[in-house]
């Protein structure tokens, strides 16, 4: 017989009891401390025990990965139409007319991809959970179905949309597609079994959602929606009108450098200080005029407005607003966020363990460009009677100006 070093070593190994038990807990002390590693949060491809408690109770149900997610990727880190400037809320009715001179093309927006910054955050979690938990279940697990959405968040473009379903879905009982369906403004004639096929696997209890931003300032969209569902609960981020045509106007410039200066855009005449209201950068700030069309459909308490600023300054607070309005169980909290002062913003933790927090991308929080101050105090001398006004309609003073 050859001489063979390994049958030699194997055969040395099986012939001694002693040596085989040794063998065997060697194997089993290296298991026991890959899972204590594990379980202090530096481990990300085994189970973890990390998850909340209350994340734990409803993850147990699921089984599968969403599919409509984007695989994970880690980041660590007055009226002047008329010259005469009487009531702006009364003469202009833009979204009923011509239609936005949109030079801030959403197609390509990244945001329409969906959320991948944070999806490593959930998905593990969920993944996890399913790998240890969907064992001790019947085989066939609890059913899952596709629904259509419950709530939908239907703006403002450049609002904090994404943060905030980001937020949303660390809570077990929402489940919401990553991207953006835009199912109501482009996609309507695809009809309603296109868009619930677009829905990530819900079970009984668990809210399905989804966000397009552009819903809120699109004609059709209430009616639409409303065609749906007239239980459809409808929630808008908003944030100074001001700021947010400026963050438009940034996005936009990071795929079109060659656009004109956002100073000669807002205008229509800048001597007169005449502002260009066909600009859809302009438009949507005036939140009050597209609140009107939503009203004609929904009450009131069907809307819920979430602070864009007080998002990024106080992310629990507002997220306590939004799970209560959803008859939700307050599960996403302070624990759930730490603030990266480099980056500006909130960023997810879990509530345990010590990894890293995760923060949106580099599509979010982009640096704008500097604006002639004259230009900015005009726009908020524009804004001025829309943010009063949109104040009374949601009885809630956004604090957007000196004024109110
Ligand atoms: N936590 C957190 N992290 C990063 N960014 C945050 C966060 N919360 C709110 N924001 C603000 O969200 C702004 C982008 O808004 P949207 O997500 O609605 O944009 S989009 O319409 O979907 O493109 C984005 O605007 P810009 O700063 O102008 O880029 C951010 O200010």
């Amino acid at each position: 017989m050859e001489y063979s070093p390994i049958y030699q070593n194997l055969h040395v190994v099986s012939s001694s009891p002693v040596k085989n038990k040794l063998f065997v807990f060697c194997i089993m002390l290296s298991l026991w401390v890959y899972m204590i590693y594990c379980c202090v949060g530096y481990c990300s491809t085994m189970p973890s025990l990390m998850v909340s408690t209350a994340n734990s109770k409803h993850s147990q149900h699921l089984k599968k990965v969403d599919p409509n997610r984007t695989q994970p990727r880690l980041h660590n880190e007055g009226d002047l139409e008329s010259e005469h400037q009487e009531d702006p809320l009364d003469s202009l009715d833009p979204l009923f007319g011509a239609s936005p001179r949109d030079l801030l093309n959403n197609e390509n927006d990244l945001d329409s991809r969906g959320g991948e910054d944070w999806d490593e955050i959930r998905s593990e979690q969920r993944t996890l959970d399913n790998n240890v938990v969907s064992s001790l279940f019947n085989e066939s697990g609890p059913v899952e179905s596709k629904k259509l959405p419950q709530a939908i968040i239907i703006g403002v473009k450049k609002g904090g949309t994404r943060a905030l379903l980001e937020f949303l879905r660390v809570h077990p009982d929402i489940r919401a597609v990553g991207a953006e369906p835009h199912f109501f403004d482009r996609n309507y004639d695809k009809g309603l079994e296109w868009y619930r096929d677009r829905m990530p696997e819900t079970q009984e209890g668990q809210i399905t959602m989804e966000k397009t931003p552009s819903y809120y300032v699109t004609k059709d969209v209430p009616a639409r929606i409303h065609t749906m569902s007239p239980d459809t609960k409808l929630i808008v981020v908003v944030r100074d009108p001001v700021t947010r045509a400026i963050s438009d106007y940034t996005q936009t410039r990071s795929k079109k450098p060659d656009i004109p200066s956002f100073e000669s855009l807002a205008f229509k005449n800048r001597t007169t200080g005449l502002i260009d209201t066909s600009w859809s950068a302009v438009q949507i700030g005036m939140y009050a005029k597209h609140l009107q069309r939503w009203l004609q459909y929904f009450p009131k308490d069907q809307l819920l407005f979430i602070s864009g600023e007080r998002l990024i300054s106080d992310p629990a607070g507002e997220m306590t607003r939004v799970q209560d309005f959803l008859g939700l169980r307050r599960v996403v909290g302070h624990k759930h966020f730490h603030f990266n002062p480099a980056k500006g913003f909130p960023c997810l933790k879990r509530p345990e363990g010590n990894s890293k927090p995760h923060c949106l991308g580099k599509t979010k929080g982009r640096t704008h460009p500097n604006i002639d101050p004259e230009v900015v105090q005009r726009l908020r001398e524009f804004y001025q009677p829309f943010n009063r006004r949109f104040y009374q309609m949601t009885g809630h003073d956004f604090g957007w100006g000196s004024w109110s």
